[in-house]
């Protein structure tokens, strides 16, 4: 059946720049849906090479039709995340708004499940640090492991309400905050939100996005940039919000150049013409975004007084060391029993976080001693931290799939004794243990697929 939109959405868009009744009301009867995919540029697999790409990400491809993700075991190993296509025009705004060659400090506010947070931990520097924060504790817990299964040890997970970052002082050079909100982007994609649409709606969901960003404004550094985005087409969500943060607070608008044909409409605000950048379905090929970017022009409190702490550096069991590839530039840090891996230049501000926020992920997890050896976690498995001496063995895609059920595997006559990396087309699943006349399976049970196919 075909949706009905709601004729109080279309009344406010009319006369929008670049919406057109007929061709929006068309896009949403066709059932067309569009699937994309972004690369993982820290594990590059050969896949989607002949996919179209998407024109403002260089990791994004358009599939002709969708697939079975789950039944690919390239997915499980982190290769590429699927993501809207809209959302990746994220990269263009943090391109042109910043250096990504100097060392940044960015939040990703609203973070789970990962799509921003995966594709910033593409864009930025090995000496950069990204905090993903989600304040909902059930989804913090996917925001982590698809932090991990994307690889960069550059990477801090938090889950705190957004005022708890106002203990830090002016800390971060960028903030995404991709807000919630009413959601009026995703009617194509999910027809069952148009139920749940009211005008009524949208007053609260403004409401509480001025709410988030007058909490996170002070964790934004003197001439930081804000990164403000929503999956909804209301004014009140979007172009309102930028004339609020200028009412408000010490921003201005930064103006981000756009190639004409990617069909992506320009808007400004109404009170002080703030950029913005409206995606719409009949125009593009993706689903409904909105996205703006502001510098904050006022001074930042000075960043917490913790920063910088030299601690006693703490005594670590020898063994662990032999686990890790890059030896000179990774700190390793107890966390309760276990131990984690961090890039020497990130220990200081790791100190800093943790004596602020609530730490769901830092670095990469090692694992815990028991006796005189390391029982490595998933997180090492699937990291790019891995000594190059540790084992691996190579699965068909039979065997890849029955390991990331949990399923037993089978040893092989090659096959190493001790902690061996389960890997398919080079890319590591997991761990098992290999033992004399078997193999045992540790791919962590919340994982492990649950469907047949
Ligand atoms: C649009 S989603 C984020 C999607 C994510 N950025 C991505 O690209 O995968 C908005 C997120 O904001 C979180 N959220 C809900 N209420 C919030 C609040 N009051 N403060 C901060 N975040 C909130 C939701 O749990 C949700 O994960």
């Amino acid at each position: 059946m075909t949706p009905t939109l709601p004729p109080a959405l279309i009344r406010s868009l009319n006369g929008e720049p670049g919406f057109d009744e007929a061709r929006f009301s068309a896009v949403h009867a066709s059932g067309e849906q569009v699937t994309a995919v972004r690369l993982n540029p820290l594990k590059s697999a050969h896949i989607f090479d002949t996919a179209a790409p998407v024109p403002w990400c260089a990791w994004g491809k358009y599939l002709a039709r969708r697939p079975s993700f789950t039944a690919d075991p390239l997915f499980h190993a982190g290769c590429y995340y699927v993501q809207e296509a809209s959302s990746m025009f994220l990269e263009q705004v943090l391109k042109q708004a910043v250096n990504l060659n100097d060392d940044l400090r960015v939040l990703d506010l609203c973070a789970a499940p990962g799509g921003k947070s995966t594709h910033l931990s593409s864009l930025l520097s090995a000496e950069s640090l990204l905090v993903s924060n989600e304040i909902i504790k059930s989804r913090v817990l996917t925001l982590a492991d698809n932090m991990s299964k994307w690889g960069a040890v550059n990477t801090v997970v938090t889950n705190n309400d957004p005022e708890h970052f106002n203990r830090l002082g002016g800390y971060f050079d960028v903030i995404v905050a991709d807000a919630p909100c009413s959601g009026s982007g995703m009617f194509r994609k999910d027809p069952h939100a148009i139920s749940e649409w009211s005008e009524q709606a949208i007053q609260l969901c403004s409401q509480r996005q001025k709410r988030i960003l007058a909490d996170i404004y002070p964790a934004l550094k003197e001439n930081g940039i804000l990164i403000y985005s929503t999956c909804s087409y209301s004014r009140e969500e979007n172009e309102q919000i930028a004339d609020w943060l200028c009412d408000n607070f010490s921003m201005e608008t930064v103006k981000i150049n756009v190639d004409n044909a990617w069909g992506i409409s320009e808007t400004g605000s109404e009170k002080y013409g703030c950029h913005g950048y409206r995606f719409y379905p009949h125009r593009v090929q993706g689903e409904g975004f909105f996205i703006t970017c502001l510098r904050k022009t006022g001074e930042a409190a000075a960043v917490g007084k913790d920063r910088g702490k030299q601690q006693k550096t703490p005594e670590v069991p020898p063994v662990i060391k032999e686990w890790l590839d890059d030896k000179q530039s990774l700190g390793i840090f107890p966390i309760g029993d276990e131990y984690g891996a961090i890039a020497r230049c990130h220990e200081n501000d790791l100190r800093f976080l943790q004596s602020k926020l609530y730490l769901k992920k830092s670095g990469v997890r090692m694992g815990k001693i028991t006796g005189r050896d390391l029982v490595p976690d998933h997180e090492l498995a699937v990291s790019l931290v891995t000594s190059k001496q540790v084992n691996k063995r190579a699965l068909t895609y039979e065997q890849a799939i029955s390991y990331l059920k949990k399923a037993d595997v089978l040893p092989g006559s090659d096959s190493r004794l001790g902690w061996t990396l389960m890997c398919y087309q080079e890319f590591a699943l997991g761990w098992a243990k290999v033992l004399p006349n078997r193999i045992n399976n540790y791919y962590p049970k919340e994982l492990r697929i649950l469907k047949d196919f």
